[in-house]
């Protein structure tokens, strides 16, 4: 019978900063050469040990390594990665409020980098999600229903105004034409806006695709399911219904995923809601960044993040007219 390696039969638990400063930039350093996954860069961290709260091992291996003191944190992501040789789960928590001024206390460099500039650094395999996550918004709005172009145009207004920074552009009773048009004057208002525009529509023609460069693509499951390989597209992600989707989705490289339906939704009235325990329990296990959908409030959010996800998405909670 072969045996499982002992330093193999644990998942080792570890506590991973994302130190964030007043202007938004998270500090990064980079791990000893001798070290597992040395010389790559890392978020400061290290192992939880026996008894002790995620907060109070933050804050102790942050004091170790870089004399600060841990105030406030939130969650980001968390991600259960097999390196062969060992498994390890970290625990990603934003650290947004800190006491001191953080230095190199065990000499290990130390860079402030702006989110969208993370992608330049190399970090070991398991960080890719948290790169992703910290990457995207806490909500993602799906375009609901509209009676005439114009409100749509009000409700699109409406949602970038209240400053949801992604948006998926659904709108399936629309020709491709039509629907392209909309794209267009979509994109013209979140590019104004600072916000990402991301196209739902199955089997967009290539053709047609290219004449709108939206900030990427929403996969719906039938989509998902028949992927051989990410579209280079910018920015794509996929809806899911089970552990089979969001391994699909992870396995594929995609950004994010959505996972529905956690509550009763009228978009879809006939799913059974998974229920929050479920989502969490599913999240958990997933490689990605995930969104709670199906039947989502605003003030789901925070039960959404204690859950594991990175946020909400919805249609009803954020679609109205003025
Ligand atoms: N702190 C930290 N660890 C990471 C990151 N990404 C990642 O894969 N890891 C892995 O998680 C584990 C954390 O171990 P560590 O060496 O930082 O923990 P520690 O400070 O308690 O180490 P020690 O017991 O060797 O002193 C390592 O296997 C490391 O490769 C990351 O961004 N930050």
């Amino acid at each position: 019978m072969p045996t499982i390696a002992p330093e193999r039969a644990k998942t080792i638990h570890v506590a991973v900063g994302v130190v964030t400063d007043g202007e938004g930039r998270v500090l990064i350093a980079k791990r000893p050469e001798h070290a597992h996954q040395g010389g790559l860069w890392e978020f400061p961290g290290g192992k939880v040990e026996a008894g002790e709260s995620l907060f109070t091992a933050l804050d102790r291996e942050l004091f170790e390594e870089l004399d600060i003191r841990v105030l406030a944190t939130e969650p980001v992501i968390e991600i259960i990665h097999d390196y062969g040789a060992k498994v390890v789960r970290l625990d990603v928590h934003r650290v947004s409020r800190f006491s001191g001024v953080p230095r190199g206390k065990e000499g290990q460099p130390l860079l402030w980098v702006r989110c969208d500039d993370l992608p330049g650094y190399d970090f070991p395999a398991a960080n890719a999600p948290i790169l992703q996550a910290l990457s995207l918004p806490d909500t993602l709005c799906i375009t609901g229903s509209f009676a005439s172009e114009e409100v749509f145009i009000e409700c699109l207004q409406s949602a970038l105004g209240k400053g949801l920074s992604l948006v998926q552009l659904r709108a399936h009773e629309l020709s491709d034409e039509q629907y392209l048009v909309l794209a267009q004057k979509s994109l013209d208002l979140c590019d104004q806006a600072g916000a990402r525009l991301l196209l739902n529509r199955r089997c967009l023609p290539e053709s047609l695709r290219e004449r709108v460069s939206a900030h990427g693509l929403h996969l719906d499951n039938t989509s998902l399911a028949n992927l051989a390989e990410k579209p280079e597209a910018g920015l794509v992600g996929a809806s899911c219904h089970s552990l089979e989707d969001l391994q699909r989705a992870a396995a594929l490289g995609l950004d994010y995923a959505t996972l529905s339906p956690v509550a009763a939704t009228a978009s879809h009235p006939q799913a059974a809601p998974m229920g929050w325990a479920r989502f969490a329990e599913l999240v958990r296990q997933a490689k990605l960044p995930v969104y709670a959908l199906g039947g989502m409030k605003q003030e789901d959010l925070g039960k959404a993040k204690a859950s594991g996800a990175q946020g909400i998405a919805a249609i009803r909670a954020f679609w109205a007219a003025p």
